[in-house]
């Protein structure tokens, strides 16, 4: 800290807050402390009494809040992530576009163990809108050493960024729904909106929906037939569980789809089915699907309309925090289910 006249102390930071009285009509801040001097402030500086103010000295290696913030979100920030200009030692990072939101959590837990400097975020594979915000990094002092800044630079310049959003894919979807009892016309499908309603999120490319009854061949070949017309995503309702009629799995195997996973530690959701044929992503999606409002589908769909290929670890993990407390008013995904 060092004393020096107003008119030496543009581009400097103010050490204190300064004070403005007005009798009868204002008290209060007028210049906040860590506030960079600007030539238009001398003057108002000069009507407040103040020849001299105390600012940081600019040679001790240290930065401003400020510039540190944004650097650090410069680093931290991939693609479609834009961030606004520092405030208060705080930049706020944001979506460019709606998709999938990830992190490098092991680089982020990094950058955090640096001190003074915090960035704290949504979880990764979160599901935003354009403009959401994300992350916000921030610096705990008000002036930081710049090594402690370039730490950062460099775990990013080597590593890669934090933060990207994943803008979603126009898929082909087919939709597939099994069961004697819609297709023999005893009910009405319900099924096929509750999924159209989820694919039209992602302005998916809708190829239709073929009904099947109960039967593994019929089934197969509904799902070879959705292949054929360049499907990248066939979703299959209904006949998951384990009743007689209930073929949906079996069926699935026999196109020769390599299966990631039939069941997962997911309530709702529990016997879902993920497979692979070729590049198609299959998906068997059980009947509670069509009843709760939140399932493990739409955890796995923004995935898929990310370009994600999924594994038997990402369903693994599911199982903490897999159990739906089926809330009076889903704030789903706000909310811990499937991260
Ligand atoms: N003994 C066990 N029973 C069940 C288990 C289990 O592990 N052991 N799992 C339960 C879970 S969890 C779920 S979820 C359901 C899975 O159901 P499915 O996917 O097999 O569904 P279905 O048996 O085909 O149908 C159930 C129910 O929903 C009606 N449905 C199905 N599709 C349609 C449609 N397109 N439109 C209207 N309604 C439809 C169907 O008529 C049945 O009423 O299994 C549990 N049981
Ligand atoms: O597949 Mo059922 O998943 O949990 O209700």
């Amino acid at each position: 800290m060092k004393k020096v006249p107003v008119e030496k102390a543009i581009g400097m930071v103010l050490c204190h807050d300064i004070t403005k009285i007005i009798p009868g009509q204002f008290k209060g801040r007028a210049f906040k402390k860590g506030h960079i001097i600007q030539k238009e402030d001398i003057d108002e500086l000069l009507r407040l009494g103040k020849e001299h103010v105390y600012v940081w000295e600019q040679n001790s290696g240290e930065i401003h809040e400020d510039e540190a913030a944004l650097r650090i979100a410069r680093a931290v920030a991939g693609e479609n992530i834009e961030y606004c200009e520092p405030k208060e030692g705080k930049v706020t990072l944001k979506a460019a576009v709606k998709g999938l939101f990830k992190v490098d959590s092991k680089l982020l837990q990094e950058i955090n163990s640096i001190e003074y400097i915090s960035i704290a975020s949504l979880p990764g594979d979160f599901a935003v809108e354009e403009g959401q915000k994300v992350a916000g990094a921030r610096i705990i002092p008000l002036m930081i050493e710049e090594k402690r800044v370039k730490e950062v630079e460099n775990l990013c310049g080597e590593k890669g960024s934090v933060f990207q959003v994943f803008q979603y894919k126009k898929l082909k979807v087919s939709v597939i729904t099994t069961g004697n009892e819609v297709y023999k016309g005893r009910i009405q499908d319900k099924f096929g909106p509750v999924i159209l309603k989820k694919l039209d999120y992602f302005n998916a490319d809708y190829l239709g929906q073929t009904f099947c009854p109960d039967s593994i061949e019929e089934i197969k070949k509904a799902i070879l037939g959705c292949r054929e017309r360049g499907a990248d995503l066939i979703i299959l309702t209904g006949g998951m569980s384990v009743d007689p009629d209930d073929v949906t799995p079996s069926a699935i195997r026999n196109t020769g789809a390599r299966v990631v996973t039939y069941g997962a530690p997911v309530q709702p959701g529990n016997m879902f089915m993920m497979a692979y044929l070729d590049t198609t992503a299959i998906l068997g999606v059980p009947g509670c699907a069509m009843y709760y409002k939140t399932t493990i589908l739409d955890s796995v769909l923004p995935k898929i309309f990310a370009g994600q290929i999924l594994t038997r670890d990402d369903f693994v993990r599911m199982g903490e925090g897999g159990f739906c407390l089926n809330c009076e008013v889903c704030r789903y995904p706000n909310c811990y289910f499937c991260r």
